[in-house]
């Protein structure tokens, strides 16, 4: 008996430790290189650590304290007590311009599953010690691209506690969509900051509605998609195509944040559509809108006579989405495929492989843990826009930024310095 081979994750080859790793500042100057290293896409780009630590001695800066996050309750006494390693929310609030102790303090939240909380220390550690290049390496990879994106305050859904969002609009509605159940084990998988824990606890009541669903009709303007091809295309004459952001299963992309030209549109489509359409696909996971972050979004260029298909992988997100941009009357062949799904209500169907495609504005969402892959086209070009969206939820359910505000401490109130960073890279 040999084990069951570990699906490809879009993310890199390491395990844990490199949850915090971020492109070197030397990484080399290709222009496709440039244009990818400029929007960070979180974990699954990452391919080697910052200057200036290896990932071991990394790891073991972040490992030596036992202290679960936030703040210590009992401020040290003795002398004996003060030469002890300080829990290390009191370490930041003591010594705001020690870098390792917000790195430290970001590190155990990350692993007390408080990844929202991790990535505001990150980012106000950024903000307030610019020069910290890991500080700023950790906000980006932690935060993935979502400050390129739109989102909704935190206080948006702070206010009067897990409040659940209005009902849908029609063209939202459970009969808009076809959905798909598949086996629960095929979602139960950690990602590597553990940002599956909010899906997980919440997975069993969800199956019964499905958890892969796709739309009837398009919920995007299918004029409008037709536009963001002219557009990424005219970017990519420039700027090149990009085929190494995704370790595992790379895809021929340019991300969406990276076209200036389609920046206010995409925000306007995750505000209007696509991530109400999220919440309401998925209640039980999602309490509201606000919690939804971009981790990355990009555009993928299918090529029968170039990369015509992606293989079987799992994403590293909570949710992912597929857009289609053009109909399936321009190739032969392509769609998302499913290694085991089937519809709801289909009662003894047994699991099976299936492949789901859309025309123009048309979407597919589903689990980023469930094996999917990119069907071969074998005729024509197939354009979608991958959009891989994680949950901004506290595992203690806390009011987020209340680790920060603990030690006097209000959220970054700028991606300024990130920005900077993030052009640096390139
Ligand atoms: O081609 C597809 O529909 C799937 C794309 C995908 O899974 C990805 O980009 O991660
Ligand atoms: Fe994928």
């Amino acid at each position: 008996l040999s084990p069951p081979a570990l699906p490809l994750a879009r993310r890199p080859p390491q395990p844990a430790p490199s949850i915090l790793m971020a492109k070197p500042r030397n990484a080399p100057k290709r222009r496709a290189a440039k244009a990818a290293s400029a929007s960070p896409g979180g974990f699954k780009r990452a391919a080697s650590p910052v200057p200036g630590l290896s990932s071991a001695q990394y790891e073991q800066a972040l490992a030596h304290h036992g202290a679960p996050c936030g703040p210590s309750p009992r401020p040290a006494r003795h002398a004996a007590d003060r030469a002890r390693p300080r829990p290390t929310a009191a370490a930041v609030a003591s010594s705001p311009s020690d870098g390792t102790a917000w790195l430290q303090w970001g590190a155990l939240c990350v692993k007390g599953k408080e990844y929202a909380e991790a990535e505001r220390i990150f980012r106000k550690g950024a903000e307030l010690l610019p020069a910290d290049q890991m500080l700023s390496a950790a906000a980006l990879t932690l935060g993935g691209d979502s400050a390129a994106y739109f989102h909704a305050a935190p206080e948006a859904r702070a206010a009067g506690g897990a409040r659940r969002a209005p009902p849908p609009p029609p063209s939202l509605a459970d009969e808009a969509f076809t959905s798909y159940a598949a086996p629960d084990e095929q979602m139960a998988t950690w990602d590597q900051a553990d940002r599956a824990a909010a899906w997980e606890r919440r997975l069993a009541s969800l199956s019964p509605r499905g958890v892969v669903h796709q739309s009837k009709a398009p919920l995007l303007e299918p004029e409008d998609c037709a536009w963001v091809v002219r557009e990424v295309e005219a970017h990519a004459e420039k700027v090149g195509w990009t085929k190494t952001r995704h370790v595992q299963a790379p895809t021929t992309d340019i991300p969406v944040s990276q076209v200036p030209a389609l920046r206010g549109w995409f925000d306007e489509q995750l505000r209007d559509t696509l991530f109400p359409m999220l919440a309401a696909r998925y209640p039980e996971a999602i309490a509201s809108p606000a919690e939804l972050r971009v981790m990355d979004a990009f555009v993928v260029r299918y090529d029968a006579r170039e990369q015509a298909s992606l293989p079987m992988h799992i994403d590293e997100n909570t949710f992912s989405f597929t857009i289609a941009l053009n109909d399936q009357s321009e190739y032969e062949g392509g769609g998302t495929m499913f290694a085991q799904i089937r519809p709801v209500g289909a009662g003894q169907e047994p699991f099976g492989p299936a492949v789901l495609n859309a025309d123009a504005g048309g979407v597919v969402t589903f689990p980023g843990k469930l094996l999917h892959g990119g069907n071969t086209v074998t005729k024509g070009r197939r354009y979608i826009i991958p959009l891989f969206i994680y949950l901004d939820a506290n595992a203690s359910g806390k009011k987020p930024g209340y680790l920060l505000r603990s030690v006097g401490f209000e959220e970054a109130s700028s991606n300024a310095a990130l920005s900077r960073y993030a052009a640096g890279l390139a």
